[in-house]
Formats: C-alpha cells, structure tokens, sequence
C-alpha cells in the first residue's frame, strides 16, 4: 500500500470516530459556523504576489521541518507578510497538525484559512467550518468525480472556497466541475514524493481559464514563482520553505517583498 492510500484508510477510521465524539448539531453550534467567509480565489486573483503560506510541522516525506513554532504567532507573521492566506495542515498522524491550530490560527488572524486535509467525508466540511477555515482541499488522486461533485457542492453551500488539487491529467480530466473555485497542481507526487515544477508547467494548458490556478509544493525560490507566473499560475502553495526556518513570518515577509 503507497503513503497515500495508508494515509486515506487511516482517515476513514478516523472520522468514524470523531463523528461519534462530537456530533453534526453539536459543530453547528460553534460560533464560527454562520461567520462570512473570506475568499481566498479572490484575493489570489488581485494580488501581486499570490503566497499561500503554510503551517506544517512534519510530513510524510520530511519527517521533521519544524516542532517548535506557535502557530498564532505564525499566523500573525504569515498575514503581515501579505500572504493571501494560510494553510493549516489539520491531519495529526502523518503531519503533526490539529483542528485545534485551525481554531489557533483562526483567533489570530482575519486572511482566509485552508483546511489542509485528506477530505473523504462531508463531516469534515462541517468540522472546517466550525474551526474557522475559509477553504477546504479536495485531492483528485483520492476521490471520484461524484465525490468531488457532492463534497464541493456542500462546501459551497456553508460559502467555503473549494481547492481541488491534482497531479496528472486524469485527475485533472474527471474533476472540471463548476463548483471549484481554485485548480491545484501538486509539484509533490504524493505516492513517490518525486517533486518537479515541470507538473505544474505541463499541465497549465489544461485548466480552463475560469479556474485560478495554484502551484502547490517544492517551491523555495523567487525564481520558481517567476518561472511559474507565465503559465498562468496566480496562487503558490508553499510550507517547508517558511516553516524551516525560526520565525516563518520573517521568512515569508522577505519573500513576498521581493516578489513585488
Ligand atoms: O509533504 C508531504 O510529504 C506530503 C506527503 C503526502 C501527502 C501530502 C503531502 N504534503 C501536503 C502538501 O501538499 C504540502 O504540504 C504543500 O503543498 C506544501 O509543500 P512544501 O512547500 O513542499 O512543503
């Protein structure tokens, strides 16, 4: 079995167990279920820069980047940045993340939020929405097009923002849907971690214009984005890059300054 599928498995165990923890009405009452939700699609579109900055402590091909961060003071540092926004890597497992850093971020901060997750089930949009997140991340690679279509749809029926990530052209071909706001290309391949931007340069022609497209992993350059930019990408992923270094903000802050 690849990390992926490892990874999708654990996840399914998981949510049947949160669900029995915490129930849907119980989510519903959070106070951040009816808060109007920022669009991250639109700020990508007007900004200059494009940086989603990510909060990531560990991850299935680099076991350790960083364990000794808040993540409100990340969040605080990656919105003075100009960052357009923030992914919150939520799974605890294989990333070291939690719904709780979601809520952190959230109190910190006001920029749109991304629910970093391995989705499978409509609960975690709930759980998204009552932590605070303005996007949600669906992955082509583990779900079928009827998935897409019913998870996308109900997020955008709570006024989520929908990124729909994907590696290869299939994935790309069963998962044009007018419910998705963002087109995602992974660098990353998630079953053999090979990264090359050339994924994203390729499959750039593919993605109708309506969506904007974000390049997501394996960028820690100026000139990577400036490579990317003509192919039409206005949003750019990026996690290790910033949170290995002490202060992540710091170290977006100078990048997004000489991108501009
Ligand atoms: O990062 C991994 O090793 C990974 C492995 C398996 C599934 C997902 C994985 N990463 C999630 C991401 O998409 C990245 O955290 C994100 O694009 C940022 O990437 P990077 O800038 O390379 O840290």
């Amino acid at each position: 079995m690849n990390i992926l599928d490892k990874i999708v498995a654990d996840k399914y165990k998981e949510v049947a167990l949160r669900k029995q923890l915490i129930p849907v009405s119980q989510l519903k009452q959070s106070v951040l279920f009816d808060r109007k939700s920022p669009s991250l699609a639109a700020a990508l579109s007007t900004s200059n820069s494009g940086i989603i900055a990510e909060h990531k402590r560990r991850s299935p091909s680099k076991q350790v980047i960083n364990h000794n961060l808040n993540v409100q003071d990340v969040a605080t540092g990656y919105e003075n940045a100009g960052a357009c926004g923030m992914s919150v890597l939520t799974d605890g497992k294989y990333f070291g993340g939690s719904l709780d850093d979601l809520l952190l971020a959230r109190a910190a901060s006001t920029f749109p939020l991304l629910r970093k997750e391995f989705m499978v089930d409509a609960y975690q949009i709930l759980e998204a929405k009552a932590y605070g997140a303005d996007v949600i991340l669906l992955i082509a690679a583990v779900l079928t097009r009827d998935e897409i279509k019913s998870l996308s749809e109900f997020a955008k029926s709570l006024g989520l923002d929908v990124l729909l990530e994907v590696h290869n052209l299939e994935e790309l071909e069963k998962s044009i849907m007018p419910s998705l706001d963002m087109l995602g290309v992974n660098n990353r391949n998630l079953k053999t971690f090979e990264v090359s931007l050339e994924t994203s340069k390729t499959l750039s022609t593919k993605i109708p214009d309506d969506f904007v497209k974000v390049s997501e992993s394996g960028i820690s350059s100026i000139d990577a984005i400036q490579e990317l930019q003509p192919y039409g990408y206005k949003g750019f992923l990026i996690g290790e890059n910033f949170m290995k270094t002490d202060n992540p903000g710091a170290s977006a802050t100078e990048f997004i300054h000489k991108l501009k």
